[in-house]
C-alpha cells in the first residue's frame, strides 16, 4: 500500500501552486494524500483527488502524527502553534515545509536539491526530520547562479532586489492592482486625450498615490508606480530581515559558514518590493576569487542546474528573455547581463529572474517529498 502523506495548507496560494506541480507531475500516483483545513475539517477533499477522504482537523495533532510524513504551506503561525506539539508526543515522521519558521534551526535543512542534493541526503541518512523550503529569493539566486556557487568562484557577492507583491501573500497581489487601477481611474480621461499634458497627468496620480483613501492595508504605503525600499522586520541594525536572510540562508544550503568545513560566502544587499506580480529579480554584484575568462562563467552558470538560462548579455535578448512577464509561470532561471565591470576584471555583474512561487516556494517542497518516498 502506498504511503501516506499529510497535506497543510494545500488551498492557500503556495498551496495550489504546489498542488498544480504535484498534478503534473504525478505525484499523488506515488502516495495516498490525507488533506487537513484549519478552517473547515470534515468539508469535502479536493474534488480532482478522487478517492481521497473528508479534510481532517490541521490543529488535532493525533490525526497529525498518524502520518510518516508532513507537507503544510499553511504559514509560520501554523507551524510555530503545532510543529513543537507534535514532536512533543514523540512523532518522528518527516516535516516538509514552505515557513521560514523551522529554517535556521541547527538540526533542519534548507531544501533545494539541485543545489544541495548531498546535504539532503546525508541528512536523511543520519536521521534528520525537518526539511524546510528557502526564501524565494535565495532559491531563485542559487537556481540559476549554482554553477558559480558549485565552481567557487564567488569571493561575496551583493543581491539588490526587485521582489514582486506575491512575497507578500494574495492579497498583496490584489491590493497592487486595486492601486494600479484606481491611479489610471483618476487620470483616465486626460489620458484619452493625446492633446492633455503629460505633468498635468503626472500630478493627478501623485495626488491620487497620496490620498489616504488609496488602499494600502498590506503595504501600509502605495506601491502601483512607486516602490518599497524595505521588505519584512527591521532589525535594529539597518538591515531588514529579507537581507539578513540572503547570507544566512544561501550559506546553509550551500552547508558553509559555522558548523560547516568550509568559509562562509558574505552574501549581503537590498532588498526593494517592486510592482511586479510573482517573479523576484535580482541584480548582482559578484566579486570573483580570481579573473575568470567570461566563457568559463557563461559554462559554469549554464550547466550549474538544469534550469539556469544563460541569456546572452545583448538588448533584444534582456528584453525579451529577462523580465518577469517572460518567466511567469515557467520553471526556467534566466541569468543574464553577465560582463566584467569596470572596478576591475573579478567583478562580475549578473542579473536573474524567477518565478517565486515556483522555484522560490513550491518547487523545493514537491522535490523533497519525492526523494523522501525515494522517487527522485
Ligand atoms: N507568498 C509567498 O510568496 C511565499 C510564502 N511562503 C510561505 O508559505 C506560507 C503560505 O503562504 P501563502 O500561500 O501566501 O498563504 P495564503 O494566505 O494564500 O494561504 C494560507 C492559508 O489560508 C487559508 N485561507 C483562508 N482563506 C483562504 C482563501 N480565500 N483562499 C485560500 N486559502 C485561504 C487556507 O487555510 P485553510 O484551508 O486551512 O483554511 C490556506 O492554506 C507562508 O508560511 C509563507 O511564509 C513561502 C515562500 C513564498
Ligand atoms: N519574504 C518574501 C516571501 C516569503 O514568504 O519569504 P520567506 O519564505 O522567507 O518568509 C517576500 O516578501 O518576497
Amino acid at each position: 500500500m502506498a504511503q501516506a502523506v499529510g497535506l497543510v495548507g494545500w488551498r492557500g496560494m503556495v498551496g495550489s501552486v504546489l498542488m498544480q506541480r504535484m498534478r503534473d507531475e504525478k505525484d499523488f500516483d506515488l502516495f495516498e494524500p490525507v488533506f487537513f483545513s484549519t478552517s473547515n475539517a470534515g468539508g469535502a477533499a479536493p474534488s480532482w483527488a478522487a478517492g481521497a477522504g473528508p479534510l481532517q482537523d490541521a490543529h488535532d495533532i493525533d490525526a497529525l502524527r498518524k502520518l510518516p510524513i508532513i507537507v503544510t504551506a499553511q504559514g509560520g503561525d501554523y507551524t510555530s502553534a503545532v510543529y513543537p506539539k507534535l514532536r512533543a508526543t514523540g512523532w518522528t515522521g518527516l516535516w516538509i515545509d514552505a515557513a521560514s519558521t523551522l529554517r535556521m534551526k541547527d538540526d533542519a535543512i534548507i531544501v533545494l536539491d539541485p543545489v544541495n542534493r548531498p546535504v539532503i541526503d546525508a541528512a536523511l541518512a543520519r536521521g534528520v526530520r525537518d526539511f524546510i523550503g528557502g526564501n524565494c529569493t535565495v532559491s531563485c539566486m542559487l537556481m540559476g547562479l549554482a554553477g558559480l556557487f558549485k565552481a567557487d568562484m564567488v569571493e561575496w557577492m551583493t543581491s539588490m532586489t526587485y521582489q514582486a507583491a506575491s512575497g507578500g501573500g494574495a492579497r498583496h497581489m490584489r491590493e497592487l492592482l486595486t492601486q494600479f487601477g484606481i491611479l489610471n481611474q483618476a487620470v483616465g480621461a486626460q489620458l484619452a486625450d493625446p492633446a492633455s499634458a503629460i505633468l498635468d497627468i503626472d500630478r493627478g496620480v501623485l495626488q491620487a498615490q497620496k490620498n489616504p483613501d488609496l488602499p494600502r492595508e498590506n503595504f501600509e504605503v502605495p506601491l502601483g508606480g512607486s516602490l518599497i525600499p524595505w521588505i519584512d522586520k527591521d532589525l535594529g541594525d539597518g538591515m531588514s530581515r529579507e537581507e539578513w536572510k540572503g547570507g544566512a540562508e544561501t550559506n546553509k544550503i550551500l552547508g558553509r559558514g559555522p558548523g560547516f568545513g568550509a568559509d562562509p560566502v558574505p552574501v549581503d544587499g537590498l532588498c526593494v518590493r517592486i510592482g511586479a506580480m510573482r517573479c523576484h529579480s535580482q541584480a548582482l554584484t559578484i566579486k570573483l576569487r580570481r579573473d575568470i575568462p567570461l566563457d568559463e562563467i557563461n559554462d559554469a552558470v549554464r550547466t550549474g542546474t538544469d534550469w539556469a538560462r544563460l541569456i546572452p548579455n545583448d538588448r533584444e535578448s534582456s528584453m525579451r528573455d529577462l523580465t518577469p512577464v517572460a518567466v511567469t509561470g515557467t520553471l526556467d532561471i534566466p541569468v543574464g547581463r553577465l560582463r566584467k565591470m569596470s572596478m576591475g576584471p573579478e567583478y562580475l555583474s549578473a542579473f536573474t529572474v524567477g518565478d517565486q512561487l515556483l522555484w522560490g516556494a513550491a518547487e523545493p517542497l514537491r522535490r523533497m517529498l519525492r526523494i523522501a518516498l525515494g522517487e527522485l
